[in-house]
């Protein structure tokens, strides 16, 4: 049952009753048709997004892939790594049948009875002690088969496979590019693993949200992947930090295109050749959104530092090498703080 009273979640333990433990999710709030925003949600003015900082015309790179093995095409796609670390990627071998299963599959997945969906989320939006982020989501970290049949809902399990799956050709293709750029000639078994030895896709739902200038749906981050794969639907509100400092550039919806952008891991691992790009979520007063990013990951186990062929070179390290699972360890510790994770790893 909703509490009903005129500020019904003045009291935190109610809101956090009602969307976490009773498994609403911040949808749930949502479609109560609060009038105001839960002041737990609402943060802190540097937070917000300022629209003033938004450059009107901006675009990030949008890459052609259909002929992948053209020099010129790698060429671009390492520039855009090092410039930007945000591209987005058209022409592609995943087809659109496939993202549009996995993007109904994530609708599917959030209409769920609460309890439903509480038995398969564990895990809920970050805060940075004073306030929520306005996203509801499901993670699903890939081990086998076998354990995706045990411990994922079948309602997206079968989508989720075949998206992450069919992404794995265009991941090799953008690693393969992208390592050749660092003089990396050969990826071995070992190197495969190091770049993209644990997956794990989120299913992202941002329902509408009565005050969304007042809260954002992913506070500014960079993402502690090897690179990230992502797919958004047509309703928009990614915002990208430029390469030249305080403006936010948006990352408009193509049909049949994915986001691609480069982590922290890569930019470790590349001694910083390739930048991991800032980004967030705006929060939408009218609609309901979601992405589906696939994050290609190290394993957990794996120590990750400049790439030994670089240093070989005569690079000088710019980082340390450090054990994967504690910098994921170290990036949950605090809230979403931008690119501060990446210290971490300095020299
Ligand atoms: O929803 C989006 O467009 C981006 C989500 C994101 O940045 C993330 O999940 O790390
Ligand atoms: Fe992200």
């Amino acid at each position: 049952m909703a509490p009903t009273l005129a500020d019904p979640f003045n009291d935190s333990s109610a809101l956090i009753d009602f969307v976490i433990n009773q498994g609403n999710g911040v949808k749930g709030l949502s479609e109560l048709g609060l009038k105001a925003l839960p002041k737990q949600y609402v943060q802190p003015l540097e937070e917000r997004v300022c629209m003033t900082n938004i450059v009107p015309q901006g675009s990030i790179p949008i890459i052609d892939m259909s002929n992948w093995e053209d020099p010129n095409l790698a060429k671009s796609i390492c520039d855009v790594a090092s410039e930007w670390g945000f591209f987005q990627i058209v022409n592609h071998d995943v087809p659109v049948e496939v993202l549009e299963n996995v993007k109904y599959a994530t609708y599917n997945f959030f209409r769920l009875p609460a309890e439903v969906k509480n038995k398969y989320s564990k895990e809920h939006s970050s805060s940075n002690n004073e306030a929520l982020e306005w996203k509801d989501y499901l993670s699903l970290f890939y081990v086998s088969e076998e354990e995706a049949s045990a411990l994922w809902h079948s309602i997206c399990r079968e989508q989720v496979l075949d998206y992450m799956k069919k992404s794995k050709v265009v991941i090799k293709q953008l690693l393969q590019v992208l390592m050749k750029g660092l003089n990396v000639n050969e990826i071995d078994e070992a190197k495969e693993s190091l770049l993209m030895g644990s997956m794990r896709t989120n299913l992202n739902y941002y329902p509408k949200c009565p005050n969304p200038e007042l809260t954002v749906g992913v506070g500014r981050h960079s993402d502690v992947s090897t690179l990230t794969i992502l797919l958004q639907d047509e309703i928009g509100g990614l915002f990208v930090r430029g390469n030249k400092g305080d403006d936010w550039i948006h990352v408009p919806p193509i049909k049949g295109s994915l986001v691609i952008n480069v982590g922290d891991a890569l930019q470790i691992m590349s001694n910083g050749r390739y930048r991991s790009a800032e980004h967030r979520v705006v929060a939408n007063g009218s609609k309901n959104r979601i992405s589906v990013p696939i994050f290609v990951n190290p394993r957990p186990v794996d120590m990750i530092g400049p790439l030994p062929e670089l240093v070989a070179n005569g690079e000088k390290p710019i980082y340390k090498q450090v054990l994967y699972s504690d910098y994921v360890k170290h990036f949950f510790r605090k809230a979403h703080d931008g690119k501060k994770t990446v210290e971490f790893a300095e020299l």
